[in-house]
């Protein structure tokens, strides 16, 4: 059970505060006047992250630096763990190398290799695999959970998506192994965990402390209840001879944390040198970036800055204010804007801008 202790979130900056919101649970204000252009929050390096399998050769494990703005078709600096990682530099490689255990990162490689040897490929998602009933609730979710953890292994290979989600899973893991490790003995400074020094102390507590949208989001996409399943099961089994990972399969429930916060908490990653049109090449969770509420006239805007997501406000804001980001593209309609922010996030906008487009369209 996790207690929510939203003011305890923000202990590292009295500026601004977590309050309960009367439209869209909590939010982040300001305590302070601020001015155009400030930068507000800096989350250093994701907790969570996956680059989409299409794009892996082509985007910096570490930097997120993407091949396409710089007129190259892929990186060619790899490190040889499966030949999975790729960088722009050998700087940001020797950056990788420094913050994560190779001997782990290696056995953990081969595993999903051989798991993924096992199996049969499909291009569809698993089949005769337990369904959550057409009242999707808590309990029929725990039950349906339930049901798909006592299978032992799966014979079907994830499809693409599902391992997307199994590397997302997998960056989480790894990450909360090494915060256990380093809270019972402290890495050498040069091996410290780079944003757990840096401007947020992102933890898998602070994941935790994110809203939980499982329960709306199974409702809108049922189907999705299959693809985490089918990612616990393939882990769990994958995983099994790897002692520092396999205690966190003995039950759904850390895997089926994580993945009630992806949705609606995560930041799509997207290049950075394009004008207008963005290519998405992957999505990462940045727990301390994820009280801001939507607004379609937001008076904050992130930038991604490498592998951080800054935080800048567009204008002067007031002290007392709600911090807010837009989720989608406000140069739409009020109808289309309405639209996007009930498929992808569950919420019906009823921001100022949207109230007012409404009533004199
Ligand atoms: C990234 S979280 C923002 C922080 C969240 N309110 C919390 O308490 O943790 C996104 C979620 O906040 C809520 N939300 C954000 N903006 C909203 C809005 N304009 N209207 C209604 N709900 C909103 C929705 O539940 C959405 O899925």
């Amino acid at each position: 059970m996790v207690t929510l202790n939203p003011q305890a979130l923000y202990p590292h900056d009295p500026r601004f505060v977590l309050r309960t919101t009367s439209y869209g649970g909590r939010g982040l204000f300001t305590n302070e006047n601020v001015s155009q252009n400030t930068l507000i929050l800096r989350c250093d390096s994701p907790y969570a992250s996956a680059i989409f399998l299409d794009f892996r050769k082509e985007v910096c494990t570490q930097c997120f630096a993407y091949t396409f703005e710089f007129n190259r078709n892929s990186w060619s600096i790899k490190h040889k763990s499966a030949g999975v990682f790729r960088f722009c530099s050998e700087t940001c490689k020797n950056s990788w190398v420094k913050c994560h255990d190779l001997d782990l990162m290696d056995r953990v490689h081969s595993a999903i290799a051989r798991a993924l040897k096992q199996t049969t490929k499909s291009s569809k998602s698993v089949q005769h695999w337990p369904s959550l009933p057409a009242l999707v609730t808590r309990e029929s979710i725990d039950a349906a959970w339930d049901m798909a953890a006592s299978k032992i292994s799966v014979d079907q290979a994830p499809v693409d998506m599902e391992m997307e989600i199994v590397y997302y899973v997998l960056s989480a893991l790894i990450r909360h192994h090494a915060e256990s490790v380093c809270s019972s003995v402290p890495l050498p400074a040069d091996r410290a965990i780079p944003s757990l020094t840096g401007t947020c102390h992102e933890t898998w507590e602070s994941m935790l402390q994110l809203q939980d949208n499982e329960l709306s989001h199974l409702r809108v996409r049922p189907d999705i209840f299959a693809v985490h399943t089918h990612v616990f099961v393939f882990l769990r089994s994958a995983l099994q001879d790897i002692p520092e990972l396999n205690v966190y399969f003995r039950t759904p429930n850390l895997v089926r944390v994580l993945l009630a916060r992806d949705h609606g908490n995560s930041f799509g990653l997207f290049d950075t040198a394009t004008q207008g049109y963005n290519e998405m090449f992957g999505w990462a969770m940045y727990p301390m970036g994820s009280y801001f509420n939507h607004d379609c006239n937001p008076n904050v805007r992130k930038a991604r800055n490498g592998r951080a997501m800054e935080f800048y406000t567009t204008r002067d804001v007031p002290a007392g204010s709600e911090l807010c980001i837009s989720y989608i593209d406000t140069t739409e309609k009020v109808h289309e804007r309405r639209e996007q922010l009930a498929l992808y996030w569950d919420f019906v906008c009823n921001c100022k801008r949207c109230v007012k487009d409404i009533s004199s369209p």
